[in-house]
């Protein structure tokens, strides 16, 4: 239903050196054209951003991005704005298109100086171009200086390509990084300028392909596109006008141990105004009167054992296990049965950490679940750090994927959808996200897009999306005291 090989290709640091590789020996593009070009594509979002600045004082690394850097001093130079120029590193080793950018700047009259603790004044912009794409490791002491100091000043920052610092490839702060407003990036967008700690470094991201033609790009086909809610939402197809509940599934939320029943409550509820036709909930007796007092449109059972909720699978579609699951030998039960059955599953919650016992185990992967780990629950199915996860989201999604099989959903910021051939990245949201029952309500959608008859990964893909997009909208609001049960009617509306 979803073509995603129209969303926006993301790409890791190799790959965009084999496209700017491409543009200068396949389609002739001279290396010095392409960084006049991005210096120009920056130097206009400055402006555009931030007309009439005091002082233009840009930093430059020593090499291609140090490159840029010069070119766009030059041409405010030579626009007669202040600019002071401040070099990172040895001069001596500035070679290639990046030494043609410093002769140029100097022969222009840019004022070059070498940074220096302190040099920094604090008004107009600052320009980071000390280093891209070719950052490998962590950064040096001397880097690591300029990247704080300007940290520090309190001035809007243009980060040239991607903000010193960050790794373009997962998203990671390497030891230290830029914190800019606003990230002018070239030729392709880089997957970490999206995920991890990408979006907080980098700002408002925008990107100059420099007028590389298409041709370039076939060569290196993405592995990784960024979701568009949009696009996704268009693609759906009206519902018929003799439509019924019956085409639109069963979802059956199960969960809710006993002092957790408002998990399941926010799983069934999202679940229905995400469109499923019939939403049943299994849990503990003691929740259901304030499940049906709360949403009388849920079916809601009490269950007291793995074999009463068996008895419940045959008549779902989808089935969503975690919210409130908790870990006791009610929850192992539940979560045992589920598990037996061939219905397609949506887990989360504890239902990731009892399967986390059991990985290698009773339980074998299988192609028909979505598991929607946060970092923590993924480094427990990994065996690993919850850094390291994040240290690398995407090989721990594609990981996860492969040792688990189905559509693994990575939560966090920049969340990853991979069902093992592709990663797409969903970019809504905001911190207003990080409270309780955040993660109930995303399995219940998910659940109700599943039961809708969307592929595992589309439904994925949508449900995260429409989960972010409707938290952005109700946090208008104001993002601190966001409530999961605040998304419900921005999500019926977003869907409409
Ligand atoms: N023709 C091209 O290839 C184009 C490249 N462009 C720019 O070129 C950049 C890539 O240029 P380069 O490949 O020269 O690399 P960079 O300029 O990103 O970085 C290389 C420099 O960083 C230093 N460095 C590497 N790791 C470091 C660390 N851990 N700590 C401190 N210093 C470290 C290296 O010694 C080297 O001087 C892109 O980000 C983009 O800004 C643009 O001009 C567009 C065209
Ligand atoms: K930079």
């Amino acid at each position: 239903m979803f073509d995603f090989t129209q969303m926006q290709g993301l790409y890791t640091a190799r790959q965009v050196r084999a496209l700017d590789a491409r543009a200068i020996g396949g389609a002739g593009i001279p290396g010095p054209i392409l960084m006049a070009r991005a210096a120009a594509a920056a130097w206009d979002q400055l402006l555009a951003l931030w007309p009439r600045p005091e002082l233009v004082q840009v930093l430059c690394g020593t090499g291609n991005n140090g490159g840029d850097g010069f070119l766009l001093a030059e041409l405010a130079h030579k626009r007669g704005y202040p600019v002071a120029v401040y070099q990172l590193g040895d001069p001596a080793r500035i070679g290639g298109d990046a030494l043609k950018a410093r002769e140029q700047a100097l022969a222009s009259g840019v004022p070059v100086a070498p940074y220096t603790a302190g040099c920094l004044e604090s008004r107009g912009v600052v320009v980071d171009a000390m280093l891209g794409t070719g950052l490998g490791g962590e950064v040096r002491d001397a880097q690591r200086g300029a990247i704080e100091a300007v940290n520090t000043l309190d001035l809007p920052v243009l980060a040239v390509d991607i903000p010193s610092g960050l790794c373009a490839d997962s998203g990671r702060v390497l030891g230290a990084a830029v914190r800019a407003a606003t990230t002018v990036t070239f030729i392709a967008a880089k997957r970490g300028l999206y995920t991890g700690d990408g979006q907080d470094c980098a700002g408002a991201v925008s990107l100059a392909t420099l007028s590389v033609p298409a041709a370039v790009y076939a060569v290196e086909p993405p592995d990784c596109r960024r979701l568009s809610l949009d696009a996704m939402l268009a693609a759906l197809p009206p519902r018929p006008a003799n439509a019924h509940k019956g085409l639109y599934g069963r979802v059956l939320v199960a969960g809710g141990d006993l002092g957790m029943g408002g998990a399941i409550a926010l799983a069934a509820e999202a679940a229905l105004r995400c469109g499923a036709g019939l939403v049943s909930a299994a849990t503990r007796a003691e929740h259901v009167p304030a499940i049906l007092a709360r949403s009388p449109e849920v079916m809601a059972r009490g269950v007291a054992s793995g074999q009463e909720l068996a008895s419940l699978l045959d008549g779902a579609d989808v089935v969503a296990l975690g919210p409130g699951l908790g870990q006791s030998p009610w929850s192992e039960q539940l979560f045992q049965a589920a598990c037996e059955h061939r219905v397609p599953l949506v887990l989360d919650a504890d239902a990731l950490n009892l399967l986390g016992r059991r990985v290698g185990g009773v339980v074998p992967p299988r192609g028909n679940w979505i598991l929607t780990p946060h970092p923590g629950e993924a480094a427990r199915l990994l065996g690993c750090s919850t850094g390291e996860v994040q240290a690398d989201r995407f090989a721990a999604a594609r990981e996860l994927q492969q040792r688990l099989g189905g559509v693994v959903v990575l939560k966090g910021n920049g969340t990853l959808v991979c069902d093992g051939e592709q990663v797409l990245l969903g970019d809504y949201g905001n911190p207003g996200m990080a409270s309780g029952g955040m993660g109930d309500v995303l399995t219940g959608v998910i659940a109700a897009l599943l039961a809708q008859g969307l592929a595992p990964v589309e439904a994925a893909a949508l449900g995260v999306c429409l989960h972010g997009a409707a938290a952005d909208r109700a946090a208008g609001a104001g993002q601190r005291g966001l409530l999961a049960s605040d998304l419900a009617p921005h999500m019926r509306e977003l869907l409409a």
